[in-house]
């Protein structure tokens, strides 16, 4: 498994641009017929894609973990960007659509993915914490996400989150994951934006047109910095750094959380007029 180890605000503040991509930007992550996952220091998250073909894909262990499976002592929440798919975690199989979240627990120990239709395959997203306890595996499709409706027409941000695993939702111990969908003509993602030292957050963009980028803006508030981000490509983001976009067209994005808080609403916000 890949590492990424993260650079300090400082070391961040001389980063060319393709030393700033090669820390904060998982740009290949999704390969057809394939388990790929990369660990981070960042919260220890492993952030991770399935994308099943013909036949089922292993959640394998990995030397670096240091256990006997993937889940003895992690969690994992994943979001199917893609077709219909399925998962199975030690012999209960969940069905999972397009836009679908599944929790598994810490504790599970066989789990294997697989697409309906090999030919339109199911994408599975995945991201992994560290657990102190185990929660039960629950599904929850994109009519059970708690929505909340933020942003207006006139800031071009009117945006809807889906929040799946979450205080008020699917419970776990530190990770938290829902995705954003834009209104017809808004394109700008967390504006005002904000940081958390509480916890990091990790962006996975989707749905981004193959000749559009969102212009993604990280770093400290006062150095901020950008990176042009293609569809299916993550950024990671330290709780340090403020964590916003702007289409060059309409996106979604599934963001995910790891720390000591799971206050959605917990976010020390930064003024528009204060960002340098
Ligand atoms: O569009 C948004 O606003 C978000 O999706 C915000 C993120 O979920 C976030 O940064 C939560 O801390
Ligand atoms: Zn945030």
């Amino acid at each position: 498994m890949e590492t990424r180890l993260m650079p300090s605000p400082r070391e961040t503040a001389v980063l060319d641009t393709q030393e700033l991509r090669a820390a904060f930007l998982l740009d290949e992550l999704f390969f057809t017929g394939e388990v790929n996952l990369i660990y981070t220091d960042l919260d220890r998250a492993i952030v991770g894609s399935v994308i099943p073909t013909e036949g089922t894909l292993v959640l394998g262990n990995d030397d670096a973990l240091k256990a006997d499976f993937f889940c003895q002592r992690r969690e994992v929440g994943l979001l199917n960007l893609g077709a219909a798919g399925s998962v199975d975690v030690d012999g209960t199989v969940y069905e999972i659509d397009k836009h679908d979240c599944l929790y598994i627990g810490r504790g599970s120990k066989e789990i294997s993915f697989s697409s309906t239709d090999a030919g339109d395959p199911a994408v599975f997203y995945l991201v992994s914490y560290p657990a102190h306890a185990g929660y039960p595996t629950t599904k929850a499709t994109r009519a059970d996400a708690n929505r909340v409706e933020l942003g207006s027409k006139d800031e071009c941000n009117e945006r809807t989150i889906f929040q799946y695993i979450h205080e008020n939702g699917i419970k776990s111990c530190q990770l938290v994951l829902g995705f954003t969908e834009f209104k017809p003509g808004s394109i700008w993602n967390t504006m005002p934006c904000h940081t958390h030292d509480r916890r990091s957050e990790v962006y996975c963009y989707f749905d981004v047109p193959a000749a559009h980028r969102v212009l993604h803006m990280m770093g400290q508030p006062q150095e901020t910095r950008p990176l042009w981000v293609a569809d299916r490509q993550v950024v990671l983001s330290p709780p340090w750094s403020v964590h916003t976009g702007c289409g060059t067209a309409s996106y979604r994005f599934c963001w995910a959380m790891g720390g000591e808080n799971q206050a959605f609403t917990d976010m020390d916000r930064v003024e528009i007029a204060d960002l340098r």
